[in-house]
């Protein structure tokens, strides 16, 4: 049986499984694919907060931030671009950074092909995630949309969880704990 931390974001209630990440870590894990009334909710108060940011593109990492992204997307009325995670076959002279994850033990990479890239040159950019914990997906997200010539305008999340990232530059709905038991 796990535990579980009742999270209250954007007027919904969710029980959040409390799973161990390390020794003496667990994280309450926010997982809001599939969750169709969360997505919209979120994004619904997210797209108050920005509204007037200026955007012309999103960016999300992939995977849980996609359906969010998307539907802030169609609110903001602009595209996106989502970062992969490994690089595909299909992709021309991928951009890629090295990420530090508080979920994930293996190493992991960030990366924008060519394609995508071009999307992004010249455009004021905000980045969407579900969670900013460490702050280690941003920085290397951050790291490869350097090398498109956009100008990142602004990061925002659904959670703000306790994982080191200052969330000075970053619009969040809530803040999540972490439990180091
Ligand atoms: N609490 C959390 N739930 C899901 N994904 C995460 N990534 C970082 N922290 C997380």
């Amino acid at each position: 049986m796990y535990e579980t931390y009742t999270l209250h974001v954007a007027g919904l209630t969710r029980e959040l499984k409390k799973v161990r990440v390390a020794p003496s870590l667990r994280i309450a894990s926010f997982v809001m694919l599939g969750d169709t009334r969360l997505i919209e909710r979120c994004a619904d108060a997210l797209y108050e907060k920005i509204k007037d940011g200026g955007a012309e593109i999103l960016v999300c990492p992939e995977a849980k931030g996609i359906p969010l992204t998307h539907a802030l997307a169609v609110r903001l009325g602009v595209d996106y671009v989502v970062a992969r995670k490994s690089v595909k076959g299909y992709m021309e002279r991928p951009i890629v950074a090295e990420v530090k994850s508080i979920t994930t033990t293996e190493k992991q990479i960030i990366v924008v092909d060519e394609f995508d890239a071009e999307k992004l040159k010249g455009k004021k950019v905000c980045i969407v995630d579900d969670v900013v914990s460490t702050g280690g997906s941003l920085a290397s997200l951050e790291a490869v949309l350097k090398k498109t010539g956009c100008t990142v305008i602004g990061k925002v999340a659904v959670l703000l969880e306790e994982g080191g990232y200052s969330g000075e530059d970053l619009t969040y709905l809530e803040r999540l704990p972490v439990f180091k038991d």
